[in-house]
């Protein structure tokens, strides 16, 4: 149900009733900016405050649920805005319930508090979720708006989410796996950011801006391209979890959200991958429920293989989730890795000027990038596998391929076709351990990433390269890791 007002130039009101949603696309290069009016409303789980107003852009797909009713007014020109009585919400309420019983009953037994009689015989592990679902059935925005919930209980969780879909990227650039604990409710304003900002180097003291995520690189989109180098990652983010949770008791019992690429559930690559990689998962982070987004295939498969051993639910898909093409995706990947080195700054409609963004003024989030030129020999450059290389599962039998999955291979910048030039490198953290009798051949694939960096021209005749970095630390030493994601301004 809408109503038309026009309180400025390109400004309409609408009127939302009780459990409706106000679903908005953008086009390339347009904003939008919606100020809630009265009542209270929320974006995929995140409260927006009265009489401010908050900027969508870089082609955001969204929606303004309310549960009692709202006003929102809505400045700029979206391609395609309306009102939707047909929502999933109510599932994915229950659903938070059940959850926020889970994380009660965990936290119960952690500190030896009473125990109601009703209650004696219900399990005290706290949520350890599994989003499954094909692709564009909402698993990212289940995820989003489930850990939106929890931290916005009161109760001071700080559930886990954990990223496992390369082509997303997550908090950092596509191509990598992450984790970060969620102390606050996750912004949605851009495609570029899906999961909210990571902390950056900008002078801020917000809190939705502090997430520190621990990340991995896989540096490519999709899975079949290195499964065996995907599940190893999948089980070293599963380890650093567990070495957290032996020192923080307390935040275990907020649980953990894992979000998959819609690859686990179906698509082209091998069945047994999926399955392994679903597996790697459950074991990685002892999963305990599995959702499946509206899918009753994969639903009844999920049953049959786990029944027993945790819970399998399917929930409902949204009709509000937009199907994503492939020439979208890439322009997301853009617009990611754009943010990653100058921040994110959406230009409001013509009408708003004090605008601010998830609660922060737009110049906060501007990032000043640095522009070195370096020596060939300065960076220690590996490529993980073969560049181009079918599954282990597609060769002939008995054949053994010359460099393995998982094996590093040095590239020399100089040789022709190294395929460096624009493309996305991961610095590697430095070993832990730096004792030379500890270190190990695969070393390399155990290193969480501290940052990215891409090359932008190639000198060879004076074996010099230029490199485009966050920040002007020095990157001379480091060892980095090319994928094959590339970006040029
Ligand atoms: N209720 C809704 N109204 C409007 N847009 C929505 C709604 N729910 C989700 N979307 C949008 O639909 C798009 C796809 O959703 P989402 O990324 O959650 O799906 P996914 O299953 O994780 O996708 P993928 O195929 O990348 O795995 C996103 O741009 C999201 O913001």
């Amino acid at each position: 149900m809408a109503s038309e007002g026009a309180p400025a130039a390109e400004s309409k009101e609408w009127t939302l009733d009780p459990e409706t949603e106000y679903r908005f696309e953008l086009d390339p290069g347009t904003s939008l900016a919606i100020k809630l009016i009265r009542g209270h409303a929320e974006v995929f789980g995140a409260e927006l405050a009265a009489n401010k107003p908050y900027l969508f852009g870089s082609e955001c797909k969204a929606a303004i649920f309310t549960w009692r009713g709202c006003v929102i007014e809505v400045t700029g020109r979206p391609s395609t805005e309306y009102v939707s009585d047909e929502t999933p919400m109510a599932a994915y309420a229950n659903l938070h319930i059940a959850f926020e019983q889970m994380r009660v009953r965990a936290l119960r037994d952690l500190r030896g508090s009473p125990v109601p009689d009703y209650e004696r015989d219900k399990p005290t592990n706290p949520p350890r979720v599994l989003v499954l679902g094909p692709e564009n059935s909402g698993k990212t925005t289940v995820c989003k708006l489930l850990i939106n919930y929890a931290v916005r209980a009161g109760q001071g969780w700080a559930p886990l989410l954990i990223n496992t879909d390369p082509s997303e990227g997550g908090w950092s650039a596509p191509g990598a796996l992450s984790v970060a604990p969620v102390h606050s409710p996750l912004p949605t304003s851009s495609p570029g950011s899906p999961l909210g900002t990571a902390a950056t180097s900008a002078p801020t003291a917000l809190s939705s801006n502090a997430l520190l995520p621990l990340a991995y690189w896989y540096g490519h989109g999709e899975i079949k391209r290195n499964p065996l180098l995907m599940e190893r990652l999948i089980r070293n983010i599963g380890e650093n979890i567990n070495d957290k949770y032996q020192v923080d008791l307390e935040g275990r019992t907020a649980g953990l959200i894992v979000d998959t690429p819609s690859s686990f559930a179906s698509g082209s690559g091998s069945s047994d991958d999926r399955q392994r990689l679903i597996k790697a998962c459950v074991d990685a982070f002892k999963i305990n429920v599995i959702l499946v987004v509206g899918h009753e295939k994969l639903n009844v498969e999920m049953q049959r293989a786990y029944a027993g051993q945790l819970t399998v639910v399917k929930i409902p898909k949204s009709g509000g989730v937009v199907d994503l093409d492939h020439l979208y995706r890439e322009r997301v990947h853009n617009y990611q890795l754009h943010s990653y080195f100058y921040g994110q700054v959406i230009p409001p409609p013509a009408g708003i000027s004090a605008a601010s963004l998830g609660g922060e003024t737009l110049s906060d989030l501007v990032l000043s990038p640095s522009s070195t030129v370096i020596n060939f020999d300065d960076l220690s450059i590996f490529r993980i596998g073969a560049e181009s290389m079918a599954p282990s599962s597609a060769l002939p039998i008995g054949a053994a391929r010359a460099v393995s999955e998982t094996q590093a291979v040095a590239i020399d910048p100089a040789m022709p076709g190294s395929g460096l030039l624009n493309s996305v490198l991961a610095i590697l953290a430095p070993p832990v351990n730096s004792d030379d009798a500890e270190r190990y051949d695969e070393e390399i694939l155990d290193l969480p990433i501290s940052g990215f960096i891409v090359i932008t021209n190639l000198d060879i005749a004076h074996r010099k390269m230029t490199v485009l970095a966050p920040n002007q630390g020095s990157v001379v030493g480091r060892t980095v890791v090319i994928g094959s994601f590339e970006w040029s301004e």
